[in-house]
């Protein structure tokens, strides 16, 4: 059950329709000059306004029979019935591990009762992943039910109570291009789109609208979880520009499919966000994305073994630990596994698993000389027996003081799908939210604005953050996930949370409640007068000075 919040500040406002909350952004600039470094504090008011009706979403995965497709998909449906089953060590139950926004808290202050920690989706209107509405592609005709019985992911007993559900949905016919994907994926490949590459791409846009129609569902949220695909060339003239790449798909020139999925849901107005490594975004996707104020995001789920090494090195070097080898191995025999046992495959996810440490240890000079990188190794093998359970082996040595030595091994077994999905239902869901978001800047052009297109918040999720052009890419897990408090306590007129403490650090304490005004709302607008807030489900913000 959500919980009710009760906030205290006249900075915040509820009309019908929004969550309106004045902030202060409060950044420094630096600048150095030799060994003369200048640093200015900034203060920019600013207004962020978020939508409260929460919408029926509607996801469309491309790859949608595959591991992750069917599971994500699965764990809906049985959270969405409360399903349970029993397993050898016991009764289970459905539930969201693994999600940040479902499974993770974020602390309010503290009271007289100590912390106070919500659930992060309490913080702000968000859609209920049990709300969701799947749809979606795939080059295999196997409908979810087999689907989810061919990914080996799910307990039998769950299954056999999800088959009836999951047996109804079907995926549409997809785009193939064998160029891009492992040869050894050809066998599934039998429901496959055919006509030009411009007649496909209009077909993915005539399932978008479809789907919407048909489901009823307010906006929909395209996301890939197919197989990696080779990287793309960037080619100036063919996929630079919006333009460039919009005649070369007229043009029947080579575009990769998920770079004609993301092209087919910006044209629809939907978001697309990419789950595997390759450079679905080039450039005239991008642009395209800017020009139709569409939001993308991406890259690769950040799921297991590099979502604990942007913990890892950010942790040793954060503590003046100076990470000089880093072996990341894992071995695994789902159908991912497959795919990447193929050269041009693996190099794509082998890309997005080694850039991972680079912001963490440039911010580091006392460690690391400038270009200075630990030795990095990424390492994938494809043993069929494993399935989806994969098993990660990963050593960490570092110099520690006067010429010491310290190796970290670790060894981590997890079924890589059933930590991708709640990963797939945090992007949706945070997406979704971003939709809801406007940003007034005072001083400037007033205009309301809303996030750029490159949604970058998605970092925390992402092994190869996408950012826009000039944006710093932030791979360190706690300032990723900061980022993603930070800004949602803004939009409720919260300042950052700082971990400072200073009540409990000064030699005569701090009493921080010297007055406070009591207000109460009618029709969601506070009137600073005495009383209670009288109204009811929303967070609250009452008068306090
Ligand atoms: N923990 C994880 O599972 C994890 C983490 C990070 C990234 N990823 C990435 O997520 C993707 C999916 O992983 P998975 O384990 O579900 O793989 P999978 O092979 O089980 O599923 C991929 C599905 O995509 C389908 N497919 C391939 N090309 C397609 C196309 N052009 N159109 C539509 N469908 C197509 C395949 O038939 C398959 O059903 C992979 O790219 C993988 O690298 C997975
Ligand atoms: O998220 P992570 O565990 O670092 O990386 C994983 C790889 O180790 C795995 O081999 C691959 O199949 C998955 O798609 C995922 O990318």
């Amino acid at each position: 059950m959500p919980v009710k919040i009760h906030i205290n500040s006249p900075h915040v406002h509820y009309t019908d329709s929004h969550i309106e909350a004045e902030y202060v952004y409060q950044t420094t600039t630096a600048h150095r000059e030799g060994d003369h470094i200048t640093v200015t504090p900034h203060n920019t008011q600013m207004t962020f306004m978020t939508e409260s009706h929460v919408p029926r979403l509607g996801v469309m995965l491309v790859g949608w029979g595959g591991n992750n497709g069917s599971t994500v998909t699965a764990a809906v449906l049985a959270n969405k019935l409360q399903l349970t089953w029993r397993t050898k060590t016991g009764l289970k139950k459905a539930n969201y591990y693994g999600s940040l926004l479902q499974s993770s808290t974020v602390c309010l202050g503290s009271g007289p009762q100590g912390e106070v920690n919500i659930p992060f989706c309490d913080l702000l209107p968000m859609v209920h992943p049990d709300d969701i509405v799947f749809d979606g592609w795939d080059i295999s005709s196997l409908d979810l039910g087999r689907a989810m019985e061919r990914a080996e992911v799910l307990d039998w007993a769950l299954q056999e109570q999800l088959r009836p559900h999951m047996s109804r949905m079907k995926p549409r016919k997809s785009i193939y291009n064998p160029d891009f994907i492992a040869a050894n994926q050809e066998s599934r490949a039998d429901n496959v789109l055919s006509g030009s590459t411009a007649q496909q791409m209009e077909q993915i846009r005539a399932d978008i609208r479809d789907f919407r129609s048909c489901s009823g569902v307010d906006k929909v949220i395209v996301l890939w979880t197919a197989n990696t695909e080779r990287f793309c060339d960037v080619t100036p003239g063919l996929n630079d520009t919006a333009d460039n790449l919009l005649a070369a798909i007229q043009a029947g020139a080579e575009v990769s499919p998920s770079t004609l999925f993301a092209v087919a849901s910006i044209l629809e107005g939907c978001a697309f966000i990419n789950g595997s490594p390759q450079n679905t975004f080039v450039p005239g996707a991008v642009d395209l994305a800017v020009q139709r104020k569409v939001f993308i995001g991406g890259d690769d789920f950040k799921s297991g073994q590099t979502k604990i090494k942007s913990v890892l090195v950010d942790f040793l070097v954060s503590a003046g630990i100076k990470p000089t080898s880093i072996v990341s191995y894992n071995h695994l025999g789902n159908n991912d596994g497959k795919n990447l046992s193929a050269p041009q495959q693996f190099r794509s996810k082998e890309i997005s698993k080694s850039n991972v440490v680079d912001d963490v240890v440039q911010s580091n000079p006392v460690l690391y000389r400038p270009g200075e990188k630990p030795d990095h190794c990424v390492v994938i093998k494809y043993v069929p027996f494993v399935g989806d359970s994969k098993r990660a082996m990963d050593e960490y040595t570092s110099e520690i003081m006067m010429g010491g030595t310290n190796t970290i091994a670790l060894h981590n077994t997890c079924e890589d799908s059933l930590l991708a999905s709640p990963i797939i239902l945090d992007l949706v869901l945070l997406t979704e939210l971003c939709q809801r978001v406007s940003v007034r800047v005072q001083g400037e052009d007033e205009q309301p604005q809303s996030f750029h297109s490159v949604l970058a918040l998605l970092a925390f999720l992402c092994k190869a953050p996408l950012v826009p052009p000039g944006a710093p890419v932030v791979n360190a897990f706690f300032r990723q996930r900061a980022c993603i408090e930070n800004i949602m306590r803004a939009c409720l007129g919260l300042p950052p949370q700082n971990h400072m403490l200073l009540e409990h650090k000064l030699q005569k304490g701090l009493l921080l409640q010297k007055k406070k005004e009591k207000c109460h709302y009618v029709n969601g607008t506070s009137h600073c007068v005495n009383g209670e807030p009288q109204t009811n489900g929303h967070i609250h913000v009452n008068g306090f000075s």
